[in-house]
């Protein structure tokens, strides 16, 4: 482990909670896997992994307000919980002295995705949706496609995560739409894959 790697794991397990660090270690084993499958670079997976919930457990007004001095997406600031995203990433950036892009993407899009997600985005979010201790109908399919097709598995973590909000009756962040819809007729365009679909399910 870097570092770097080092740093950002410690300052995880000092800001959360045993369960989210738990989650945490999950992602980053999940995300690594992923990228070495993938042939992509392990070490940006695992900087990303550390790093993608470091603001998770701030209250809402906290997020607002760090939300204000910083630079955040359009939209995120409407749904205050998706800007755990943008604020870590922008931890990463002044405290961490992370500069790389494609980390600082990851980590802002992790939970909404976006459209046209570059490969270690995919590998962030699909990590978020399905590590170990992610527990819901359809999860597994999604595990296994994962390292089949990584457009497939990105459209139905999309799904699952729209489906669970509607159950819920929370407002669904409309880049996450968007993202659907183009990954829908992205992965329709493709010859179709041998991986079993999953069952639709929610994200706990
Ligand atoms: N695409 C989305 N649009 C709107 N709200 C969302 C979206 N994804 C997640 N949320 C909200 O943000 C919360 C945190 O999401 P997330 O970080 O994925 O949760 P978890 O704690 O399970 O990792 C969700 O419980 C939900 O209320």
């Amino acid at each position: 482990m870097t570092e770097l790697a080092l740093q950002l794991q410690r300052a995880a397990r000092k800001a959360l909670s045993d369960r989210r660090f738990r989650h945490v270690q999950g992602v980053v084993e999940t995300a690594v896997t992923l990228a070495r499958h993938y042939h992509l670079p392990e070490e940006k997976a695992e900087l990303a992994g550390w790093l993608h919930d470091l603001a998770r457990e701030w209250p809402a007004e906290r997020l607002a307000q760090e939300a204000e001095q910083i630079e955040v997406p359009s939209g995120f600031a409407t749904i205050p919980m998706l800007l755990h995203g943008p604020v870590a990433a922008h931890m990463g950036r002044v405290e961490y002295g992370i500069l790389d892009e494609d980390v600082l993407n990851a980590v802002i899009y992790h939970t909404s995705g976006r459209m046209a997600m570059s490969e270690l985005e995919k590998i962030l979010f699909i990590a978020d949706a399905v590590e170990p201790g992610r527990s819901y109908p359809g999860v597994d399919s999604i595990r296994q496609l994962a390292f089949s097709d990584l457009d497939s598995a990105v459209l139905r973590c999309l799904e699952s995560s729209i489906l669970y909000l509607l159950e819920r009756g929370e407002p669904i962040f409309p880049l996450t739409v968007m993202a659907r819809n183009e990954y829908l007729m992205y992965t329709n365009s493709k010859p179709k894959t041998t991986a079993a679909m999953p069952k639709q399910g929610a994200v706990e």
